[in-house]
């Protein structure tokens, strides 16, 4: 399976006072499951303008996305419904991603059931317990009937992943996913995202502005400066030998690759 994003633009209308906003101009990237795809850049480059693009929250201006082939904007009911299922969105938990008057057992439950992945109560909390477990709550039962302000930050997080893997998505695009958590909790979510890659091959684009938790876990790493990608490499090529400016500008200003625990 290949997600790309080809030639993409987003240009806000004018606002009274201001003239358009063009914020992601031209832009091209590729991901694909098993692979983890960063996206880094400073606040308002365009990346969370580009992933609502990415999971069809907004239309691009011009350009377009496209799954195998297949143009987003152009896909039947049919095809969408697998695109949105494919391409699953984990975003930061502070954005209200869960609903404060439903239960862990009622948040995932429903994605079960509107996907008829399985049906009857004894089922579907069967399937919540598996996923719940997948991202490593090892006594699921026990955070079935909690509410989110009853599990810790990065327990929210977990149970946004189980939300999203629920439906056997092949690419996940997280959007600050793990940026307001603090780093040992963070670096906690990281390895599960990690894990799941390797046991489920699950593919990421994973937008940050967080360059030491890109230098942790990305494979390919896409530069946006003012909506424009100005740099792409392997990370290895971008922490070692930035062609940019920008990019060295990012590195040297980063607070020197804290590192972030392995274990
Ligand atoms: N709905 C909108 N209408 C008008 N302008 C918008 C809209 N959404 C985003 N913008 C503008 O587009 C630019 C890029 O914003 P975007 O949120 O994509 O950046 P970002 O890199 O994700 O920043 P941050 O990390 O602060 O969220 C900004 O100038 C922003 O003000």
């Amino acid at each position: 399976m290949l997600l790309e994003m080809k030639h993409a633009s987003k240009t806000f209308r004018a606002s009274r006072g201001s003239g358009p906003v063009h914020a992601v101009k031209d832009a091209t990237l590729q991901a694909r499951p098993g692979e983890f795809v960063a996206i880094v850049g400073e606040s308002g480059s365009g990346k969370s303008t580009l992933a609502r693009m990415l999971l069809g929250l907004i239309p691009a201006s011009s350009g377009g996305i496209e799954l195998d082939g297949v143009l987003l904007a152009g896909m039947s009911r049919s095809e969408l419904r697998h695109y949105r299922r494919s391409v699953q969105a984990v975003l930061q938990d502070p954005a209200g991603s869960l609903n404060p008057r439903k239960t862990v057992r009622r948040a995932i439950g429903e994605i079960v059931r509107l996907h008829r992945i399985a049906s009857g109560r004894a089922a579907v909390d069967e399937k919540v317990m598996q996923v719940l477990r997948l991202v490593g709550f090892d006594q699921a039962e026990t955070v079935l009937d909690r509410y989110p302000h009853e599990v810790s930050g990065g327990q929210r997080q977990r149970v946004l992943i189980a939300r999203a893997i629920v439906l056997d998505p092949k690419i996940i695009v997280a959007d600050e996913a793990v940026s307001a958590l603090d780093a040992s909790v963070k670096a906690g979510v990281l390895r599960l995202m990690n894990d799941l890659k390797e046991r489920l091959g699950i593919g990421y684009v994973f937008i940050t502005h967080d360059l030491p938790v890109v230098k942790k876990v990305a494979d390919y790493v896409y530069v946006m400066k003012s909506g424009e990608i100005v740099e792409e490499g392997t990370k290895e090529k971008i922490f070692s030998d930035p062609d940019h400016p920008y990019t060295k500008t990012l590195l040297a200003a980063s607070p020197v690759l804290e590192v972030i625990d392995q274990r």
